[in-house]
């Protein structure tokens, strides 16, 4: 049992290294994973959550049935994994009754909450880490860390799925906590209603609603910027909860500073907390969103649909599943399987194949970086440690094997490279997928990246 704890860390590390996982996919699906139990040669290990065991289960468990044998000399080593909820030393207290349960179902639906978004099913990548991390830190204790917390982001990209991440883990941690999510239309029309009845009655009614709660999550604050009464409502609303201390979460499609009509009152207070964004997601992070959806959907799709739908819809999470879905449909539909020529006809409207993008030296560039989770800059610099020669390398023989132009041509392309320097690289290249047979797999890897179609 010892050892397999003890050599925990490095047994990762070697999956990552031999699987060329880089630091997001890591994180993401490797790094939570924790040593419950070793009997004999059974490994029983936690996963977080349904998503990532499943995930692990079907992807990982075979390497790491390799690898805890190799660096523990464990003969046939049997890996299990468990949710946290099946550990059985779990007090027998924390397990909810049904009434619980009724009771925060009942508190999620009055908080406006949808129950998929949770941070279990919210997918951490370079984009969104520094949002998560701040929206787990005010969710762990409200109102005294950061207040108000201002989420900014561009369509689809997981701002409301973050909110309600945190409300859901306030209620099911505190059971009095009264919590409540809105969006700011909603907050508009229910006050212009409340005006149009003309009466205090319902006026108070309006702010004891909005001023006795312990957590205010208010999503896409810009519609109610410039929309006067609406606008002084909700001012005072903030002073009062703020004053209370307590929390307020706020969502926008922009920062602060970049609200042009915003008041300065409001610019001023939205920045007293702490403003995160969320940005596109790496190719790296769709992939995983498209894999959490297959498997709570229970789907089976294959690799090729999921890298054709992860590498043609960048920019809009929504849009990302909203293609998975129309797949997944359009197979049940025509009672057909899940295969990449049917996933172009059912995305011929969204990703047209004419459309596909044009390969250049610098698009090839960028995937190489990407998938070595290095920068461009580096890749066309001087730098000479291993983690940059070899991206820079397989750079080289990418340029020439997909392009087929010139030695020189790429080497100006890759920092203005001499064509021997090239050679070089390219020759090193072509001998190591000789022998290589990790690197011939992230070749291909790259090859269908670069060129889905391929
Ligand atoms: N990191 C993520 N992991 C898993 N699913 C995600 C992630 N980010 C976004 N999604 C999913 O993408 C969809 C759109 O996300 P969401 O509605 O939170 O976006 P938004 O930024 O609030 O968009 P809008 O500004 O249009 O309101 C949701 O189904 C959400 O679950």
């Amino acid at each position: 049992m010892s050892t397999v704890i003890e050599k925990w860390d490095e047994i990762l590390e070697i999956v990552k290294k031999e699987h060329d996982l880089s630091d997001v996919r890591f994180d993401t699906w490797l790094k939570p994973l924790k040593v419950f139990d070793v009997s004999g040669n059974v490994v029983t290990i936690i996963a977080s959550d349904q998503v990532r065991l499943s995930y692990i289960n079907k992807n990982y468990k075979l390497p790491l049935q390799v690898t805890i044998s190799e660096v523990t000399g464990m003969t046939d080593c049997e890996v299990k994994f468990i949710l946290p909820e099946d550990v059985p030393t779990k007090k027998s207290t924390s397990e909810s009754t049904p009434d619980q349960n009724n009771r925060f179902k009942d508190r999620c639906e009055e908080a406006n909450l949808n129950p998929k978004y949770t941070f279990n099913t919210f997918i951490v990548g370079s984009n969104n880490k520094l949002a998560q991390a701040a929206a787990l830190a005010v969710a762990e204790s409200p109102g005294n860390t950061y207040n108000p917390l201002f989420i900014y982001g561009g369509a689809g990209l997981g701002k409301t799925h973050l909110m309600h991440s945190i409300a859901h883990f306030i209620i099911e941690n505190d059971d009095d906590s009264k919590v409540l999510y809105v969006t700011s239309e909603e907050f508009t029309n229910e006050l212009i209603e409340t005006i149009r009845n003309g009466n205090n009655t319902a006026m108070s009614k309006f702010r004891e609603k909005y001023r006795n709660i312990d957590v205010l999550l208010i999503d896409d604050i810009q519609f109610i910027i410039g929309k006067e009464s609406t606008q002084e409502e909700f001012f005072h609303t903030f002073n009062s909860l703020y004053s209370a201390n307590k929390q307020i979460i706020i969502s926008s499609d922009k920062p602060p500073k970049d609200m042009e009509i915003l008041d300065e009152r409001f610019r001023s207070r939205f920045e007293w907390g702490l403003i995160v964004d969320i940005t596109l997601p790496d190719y790296e992070t769709r992939m995983a969103i498209l894999h959490k959806k297959e498997d709570m959907d229970g789907y089976n799709v294959s690799e090729d649909v999921i890298k054709y739908i992860a590498n043609n819809i960048k920019s809009n999470i929504r849009e990302l599943e909203g293609a998975f879905n129309k797949v997944v449909a359009y197979a049940k539909l025509e009672k057909k399987e899940v295969t990449l020529e049917l996933a172009e006809q059912a995305l011929k409207d969204i990703i047209a194949p004419n459309e596909t993008k044009q390969i250049t030296a610098d698009y090839i560039i960028s995937m190489v970086a990407e998938h070595y989770n290095v920068s461009t800059a580096d890749l066309c610099g001087n730098k000479r440690s291993s983690k940059i020669v070899m991206p820079r390398q397989v750079a080289m023989y990418l340029c020439r094997e997909i392009l087929a132009i010139p030695l020189k041509n790429v080497g100006q392309y890759l920092g203005n490279r001499d064509h021997t320097t090239v050679m070089h690289g390219v020759e090193k290249i072509e001998k190591e997928l000789q022998t290589n047979e990790q690197l011939q797999s992230t070749i291909d890897t790259l090859k269908k990246k670069i060129n889905p179609q391929t």
